[in-house]
């Protein structure tokens, strides 16, 4: 499980996170919202140790993550697989090599083995067959897949997810959440997810949590988000113009 305490963080005097206590359960889809720069993707680099608080501290099963050595990071990080906004999938490789990367990385396993586990995972997200095709030939749904696959063929027991679906079509977008919800079944891993597609987002998530003004102004299962009688989160939720933020 993952417990955020007292996380603090300014950039260039501009604080960004004031404060911020969550608790992500074992075995939870955690979506975490909130308006632009509310300090959603800082706080998920900072739950891997990509990104250090100013204060506070982030426990991984009990692990303070930013009291870890550069090597202990190394070895820690293996709990982890991401998925970042931008894809972040390598140019020069081939869809294969690209969801074999984290494999290569952090074990040393044969190619066998490494060939049959991204064939695997392309199947997993309906690409099967895919191996050789460069990410540049891809469509935006397409490469959201490839970046779906790699985040989880390591198998990762905790998985985080920046904006999986931006820029997709309604259709794809929700296929993408429910082959991440079903991937988190599978491996009955601890996720935390941030998307500005709440409507789709909600659909698939255990808990909630909302980021304003850098405070947690509210945490709870996903049908006490949809039924809360805070404003601000019932204009986020909902989507309405009018309203306190
Ligand atoms: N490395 C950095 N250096 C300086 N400022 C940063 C850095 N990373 C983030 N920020 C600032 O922190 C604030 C929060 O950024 P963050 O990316 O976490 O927002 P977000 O909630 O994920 O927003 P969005 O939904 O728009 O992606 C922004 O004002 C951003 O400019």
């Amino acid at each position: 499980m993952i417990q955020i305490e007292q996380l603090t963080k300014s950039f260039g005097g501009m604080p960004v996170l004031r404060g911020v206590d969550l608790d992500v359960p074992a075995g939870c889809l955690y979506g975490l919202i909130g308006p632009g720069a509310s300090g959603k993707s800082v706080l998920l680099k900072m739950i891997t140790g990509l990104l250090r608080p100013d204060r506070g501290r982030v426990l991984v099963d009990g692990k303070d993550v930013h009291a870890l050595s550069e090597l202990e990071l190394q070895t820690f990080r293996l709990k982890f697989g991401m998925l970042f906004q931008n894809n972040a999938l390598f140019d020069y490789m081939t869809v294969g090599e690209n969801i074999a990367f984290p494999l290569r990385r952090l074990y040393d396993l044969g190619e066998e083995e490494i060939e049959e586990r991204v064939a695997e995972r392309l199947r997993a997200v309906s690409l099967a067959g895919f191996e050789g095709r460069t990410p540049a030939g891809l469509s935006g749904g397409q490469k959201k897949r490839v970046g779906v696959a790699r985040a989880t063929i390591a198998r990762g027991e905790i998985v985080l997810y920046d904006e999986p679906a931006a820029g997709l079509d309604p259709v794809t977008s929700q296929r993408i959440f429910d082959l991440l919800r079903a991937e988190q079944r599978a491996m009955n891993a601890t996720v935390v997810m941030v998307s500005s597609d709440l409507d789709r987002l909600l659909t698939v998530t255990d808990r909630v949590g909302m980021l304003y003004r850098g405070r947690l102004i509210f945490d709870g299962t996903t049908a006490e988000a949809k039924a809360s009688d805070d404003p601000r989160v019932r204009q986020f939720v909902h989507g309405l113009t009018e309203g306190p933020l």
